[in-house]
């Protein structure tokens, strides 16, 4: 049954690109919630599956690429057997998308006012008064003067344009907005600033969010909970700062080593060796074996871990926790014995 005041429900999704020769697997049966009004941070290394799980979940995949499989349950209603046409209604409408380098996608023909137009007219919005009231209301909300209204993309820096496809997105008062590596390419300092303009909006209009990125330390202080995917699936799920204060599994560990802390001493960053692993094929095991540490023999190479719930929100993907752990860690030093 849909928990109270639950948005968006993800079960077993699946999603790839089907060639004739074979399919690469990017989304790998991934279960997520969002409430109303939630901040939820998808974070993993280029390659995990972020991309294909948003553009499954808003219905945009192109062509190879396909739901394989599940759910993806909107206010109740499953968009994955929804119509073209539906589908198009609700993106825009209730759901807003904007996608990497968005701003780049401006016409650099058109004036911004002219463009935002455009995307109300789409969605019903006609009458030329509530156009204009809603584009002024709309760049005021993002911090740029109403005169911009009557400039080309050029005339704007880049975070500027990035606030306009912002604005646009959330001109008809969208229940979800999905923001793929939004700010990615601007300044860091201008990333931070945009990232805690949408949260305040979202604060004040109350529209949940679903944003995605590589660099985990820019979701840590305004998510409300953090994602963690690799190889396609969730290996970690969390509200915010328990997952900053305690990441249990290994990929989430070195993923939180791998960009600088928001605040406090700046040490010295350590990538994570290794690549992630091709999608194509099934998986045998934890994907991450082969670059995990903390790896404990067969059971993590052979056996796949179930996401487990080993405090109270705190979902984990692992073997060295949840029920199993501590014969999964006995099997792993009678195999040590074994070889010495
Ligand atoms: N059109 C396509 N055909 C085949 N494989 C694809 C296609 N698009 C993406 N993939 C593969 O699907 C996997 C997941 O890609 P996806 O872009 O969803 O990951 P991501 O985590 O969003 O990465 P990035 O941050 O670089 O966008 C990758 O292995 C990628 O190579």
């Amino acid at each position: 049954m849909r928990a109270v005041g639950t948005l968006l429900e993800v079960r077993g999704l699946r999603a790839g690109y089907v060639y004739r020769d074979g399919a690469v697997e990017a989304v790998r049966g991934v279960d997520l919630d969002l409430a109303a009004g939630e901040f939820l941070g998808l974070a993993g290394e280029s390659g995990c599956g972020k991309t294909t799980l948003a553009f499954a979940v808003a219905g945009l995949l192109p062509a190879p690429g396909q739901v394989l499989g599940g759910e993806v349950r909107f206010d109740g209603r499953d968009l994955t057997k929804a119509g073209e046409e539906a589908l198009r209604r609700l993106r825009g409408k209730e759901m807003a998308i904007v996608f990497q380098a968005s701003m780049n996608v401006l016409n650099p023909v058109l004036r911004i006012g002219d463009q935002m137009a455009d995307a109300l007219r789409a969605h019903g919005v006609t009458e030329r008064k509530a156009i204009d009231e809603r584009i002024e209301r709309m760049l005021q909300l993002v911090g740029l003067a109403s005169q911009y209204r009557y400039a080309y993309p050029h005339q704007l820096s880049g975070g500027m344009r990035q606030r306009v496809v912002i604005a646009t997105a959330l001109a008809l008062d969208p229940r979800l907005v999905i923001m793929d590596e939004p700010t990615t390419g601007l300044d860091v300092v201008v990333q931070r600033t945009i990232l805690q303009e949408i949260d305040e909006l979202r604060r004040r209009l109350g529209f949940a969010v679903l944003f995605i990125t590589h660099d985990l330390s820019l979701l840590v202080e305004i998510s409300d909970t953090i994602a963690i995917m690799y190889a396609g699936a969730l290996v970690e799920r969390a509200p915010s700062r328990e997952l900053y204060e305690r990441p249990l599994h290994p990929y989430t560990e070195r993923l939180m080593a791998a960009f600088p802390p928001i605040s406090g001493p700046r040490e010295r960053l350590r990538g994570i060796a290794g690549q992630p692993p091709d999608l194509r094929g099934p998986a045998r095991g934890c994907p991450f074996a082969p670059r995990c540490e903390r790896r404990l023999g067969t059971v993590c190479e052979a056996v796949t871990a179930p996401l487990q719930e080993v405090a109270p929100g705190h979902w984990v993907a692992c073997h060295l926790y949840g029920e199993n752990a501590a014969a999964a860690g006995a099997l792993a030093r009678s195999e040590g014995a074994m070889r010495a």
